[in-house]
């Protein structure tokens, strides 16, 4: 299988310290790998070294076969990679539904001059912009929401808003920064079943950091463990779950069944 995203010995140094040492990953279309590690392991800066925050000291990275090391976020993003973040990014004196319609902006294809004199092209075409956020809407489950300013929304449906939005930016891989961060349980179960079912209807391959093990071993078909920056374990969550590696690193800190 061509690998939709390739990491080749990806390496990082912020000043003396080395916060990635030596990284490969390969995701393949449609598949969901995860990443796991203890605080402080690399991961958050192996997400912002692909989506371009940060250049890799050393290594390459391509998005179907084309290298993107060195292009500016938002390049990287208009090639097929969406995100969400640790801490929610999220613009607080927009609505809902509005936070998803931006998102597809990027995509139409109208000019000033359609928009002024609001020629058909201009409205078939935010007909579909309209169309599509109330689906990803109803989706997330944030339907009920799209008039509130995110703001005054429970933390967990803020969370899907922000995963709504990079979704309609139309991804072909999408990076989840701890999507259940702050969710109580029954929010997370929810979410696992939101991420089954948007990985289902757009057939778009994930990849993501979680520390809630029980969402990464229901979700991902193949997870790697990061430890000091460097991948210790990687394999099916059956063999990743009994790996005494993985198992050690974790020790007292989350049960991993
Ligand atoms: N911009 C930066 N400048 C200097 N050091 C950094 C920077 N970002 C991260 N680090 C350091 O790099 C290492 C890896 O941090 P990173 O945030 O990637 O870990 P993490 O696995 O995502 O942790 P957590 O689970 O707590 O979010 C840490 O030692 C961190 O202090």
């Amino acid at each position: 299988m061509t690998p939709l995203l390739h990491v080749d010995k990806m390496t990082h140094y912020f000043g003396g310290l080395r916060a990635v040492h030596n990284y490969n990953l390969s995701v393949g279309p449609n598949q969901i790998v995860g990443l796991i590690g203890p605080n402080g392991a690399g991961k958050t800066t192996v997400f912002n070294l692909i989506t371009g925050v940060y250049t890799p000291t050393e290594g390459r990275i391509t998005l179907e076969n084309e290298n993107i090391v060195g292009l500016e976020t938002n390049e990287i993003a208009a090639k097929g990679l969406g995100r969400t973040f640790q801490n929610l990014a999220l613009w607080r004196h927009m609505n809902v539904l509005d936070h998803i319609k931006m998102a597809h902006y990027s995509q139409l294809s109208y000019s000033l001059f359609d928009s002024f004199f609001n020629t058909g092209r201009c409205r078939r075409q935010e007909a579909k912009v309209e169309e599509n956020a109330y689906r990803l809407l109803e989706l997330f489950d944030i339907k009920q929401h799209a008039d509130q300013l995110v703001t005054s929304l429970p933390y967990g449906a803020q969370r899907r808003v922000e995963m709504a939005r990079a979704m309609a930016t139309n991804p072909k891989v999408l990076f989840l920064d701890e999507p259940t961060a702050g969710m109580t349980p029954d929010e997370l179960i929810q979410m696992i079943k939101i991420i089954r079912q948007v990985h289902q209807d757009f057939g778009v391959a994930i990849f993501l950091i979680e520390h809630r093990m029980k969402f990464v071993m229901e979700l991902c078909q193949h997870i790697q463990t990061l430890v000091f920056g460097e991948v210790i374990a990687q394999g099916p969550p059956e063999e990743i779950q009994n790996n005494p590696k993985v198992i050690e690193a974790y020790l007292g800190k989350e049960d991993l069944t």
